[in-house]
């Protein structure tokens, strides 16, 4: 699933001036580490994980209160951990079925198992080039410069750097694995609604789409996917914003291809924290299902477009918030499943390594929307940490987890972009 360039031919390997840059050779690894949030497994766990969250991040108390009881309500139970080990083991069966011999080890940034343990005890166990996938798809500071900081200070802490090499496969949001799933529960969401509409004698009624992901501050969003010697410009003034429209866009159309089914859609956000003043990505879902209903629309169908798995902000703001705004309003809903452990999703993620690994070259980087394959090295400032700068990994301008040789200095290509060939 090559992408057609703008003259209508396929875009061969390597030939694509805005993907060129930013690639990495690919490399022996010797494991692959699955990098995430992490969660709270029981009452005594919540308050700890949501100061590790939260640490100097200015969030207020009656903000961490609220989202504590979400915890509360599910025993202390962050369904993330559960779905994160059946993802490792459905990464180790697709690899085993290749014939690929890459171990998964699996680290957290904000719960046990901790990402510099893992690390510990990955070099203890004999690892010296690991490639991370995190269950993280877009590009922000919180997706992914934080995942590469999260291994530059582990990396630093142990004093494994210079001995155990990280890097990261690209950000996915537009790789067919990821998006393919959206597709498939898109049509089935857009078939639900209707349904649900004949049974109350409205076949016809008019239905809505909402793409929905994680706000996050406007800051942070201006910042993201920007490198200061790349100024690469997004219509939507936001890498983030930018490349959750396009692959909306994509799902839309893939669905009508496919299913004849369509409905008008748009983006919108939802789990917002920090303080009032400060802004964040809008509008709200819940906002944004009164105001639709307001202008007559009577079945909504929610795409939770940012999310990797089932977790807290998808079952809590999603399943019990948003649902509740359509049931109180009267309109018919339904949302639709993440990537999980589907089939497609495992798959993509491991040709997702593959792409990465010497044995198990594969070239071509396919993405579904125009705005990537994202690069498999940041480039430098990209995603910026207004707090200050960390140790960061698998970036043009990094010097943490390399080996301090990975990535040499590039040739500028033909459009003046650095990167890593
Ligand atoms: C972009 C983004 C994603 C999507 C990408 C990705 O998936 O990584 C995401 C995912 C997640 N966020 C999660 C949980 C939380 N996020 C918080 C706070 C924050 N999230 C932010 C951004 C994001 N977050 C930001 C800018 C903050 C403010 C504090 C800060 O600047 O860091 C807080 C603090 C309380 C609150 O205010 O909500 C909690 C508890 C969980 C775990 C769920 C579970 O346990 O099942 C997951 C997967
Ligand atoms: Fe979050």
């Amino acid at each position: 699933m090559t992408r057609p360039d703008p003259a209508g031919g396929a875009v061969l390997p390597g030939t694509n001036p805005v993907t060129e840059a930013g690639r990495m050779a690919p490399k022996n690894y010797d494991g692959v580490l699955l990098a995430s949030f992490g969660g709270p497994e029981g009452q005594d766990d919540v308050i700890p994980f949501l100061r590790n969250v939260t640490r100097g991040r200015g969030i207020p108390d009656e903000r961490l209160e609220e989202v504590s009881q979400h915890y509360r309500a599910n025993g202390g139970i962050s369904p993330i951990n559960q779905q994160n080990r059946e993802l490792k083991a459905a990464l180790e069966a697709e690899l085993r079925a290749r014939g690929i011999e890459l171990p998964v080890l699996w680290g957290n940034r904000n719960w046990d198992p901790y990402i510099p343990q893992t690390l510990q005890d990955a070099y203890d166990a004999g690892h010296r080039k690991l490639l991370m996938v995190t269950t993280s798809a877009y590009s922000c500071y919180s997706s992914c410069r934080q995942y590469r900081e999260d291994i530059g200070i582990a990396l630093t802490e142990t004093g494994l750097d210079g001995r155990l090499e990280v890097d990261k496969v690209r950000q996915y949001f537009d790789h067919p694995g990821f998006v393919e799933p959206f597709i498939e529960g898109t049509a089935a969401g857009l078939a639900d609604v209707r349904a649900q509409l004949a049974a109350a004698g409205t076949p016809d009624a008019p239905v809505h789409i909402l793409f929905a992901t994680h706000s996050i501050p406007t800051r942070d969003a201006e910042a993201a996917g920007r490198s200061a010697d790349e100024p690469r410009e997004f219509d939507e003034g936001s890498a983030y914003v930018a490349q959750h429209l396009a692959t909306g866009a994509a799902v839309i159309s893939r669905v009508q291809a496919e299913s004849g089914l369509t409905a008008p859609w748009s983006l919108v956000y939802q789990s917002r924290s920090g303080a009032p003043h400060v802004p964040w990505l809008e509008p709200d879902i819940n906002d944004a299902i009164a105001d639709l209903a307001g202008q007559g629309i009577k079945g909504i169908v929610i795409v939770p477009l940012g999310f990797v798995s089932d977790h807290m902000e998808v079952v809590w703001d999603l399943d019990t918030e948003a649902l509740e705004t359509c049931r109180n309003l009267g309109l018919a809903a339904t949302r639709v499943p993440t990537p999980g452990t589907h089939r497609k999703f495992v798959n993509g993620l491991v040709d997702l390594i593959s792409e990465r690994t010497l044995a198990n070259n594969i070239s071509d980087r396919p993405a579904v929307t125009g705005l990537g394959p994202w690069y498999d090295v940041c480039r430098p400032g990209c995603c910026a940490n207004f707090r200050g700068e960390k140790p960061t990994i698998a970036g043009a301008d990094t010097t943490v987890g390399t080996g301090h040789d990975a990535y040499p200095a590039a040739p500028a290509d033909a459009a003046g972009r650095e990167g890593t060939p």
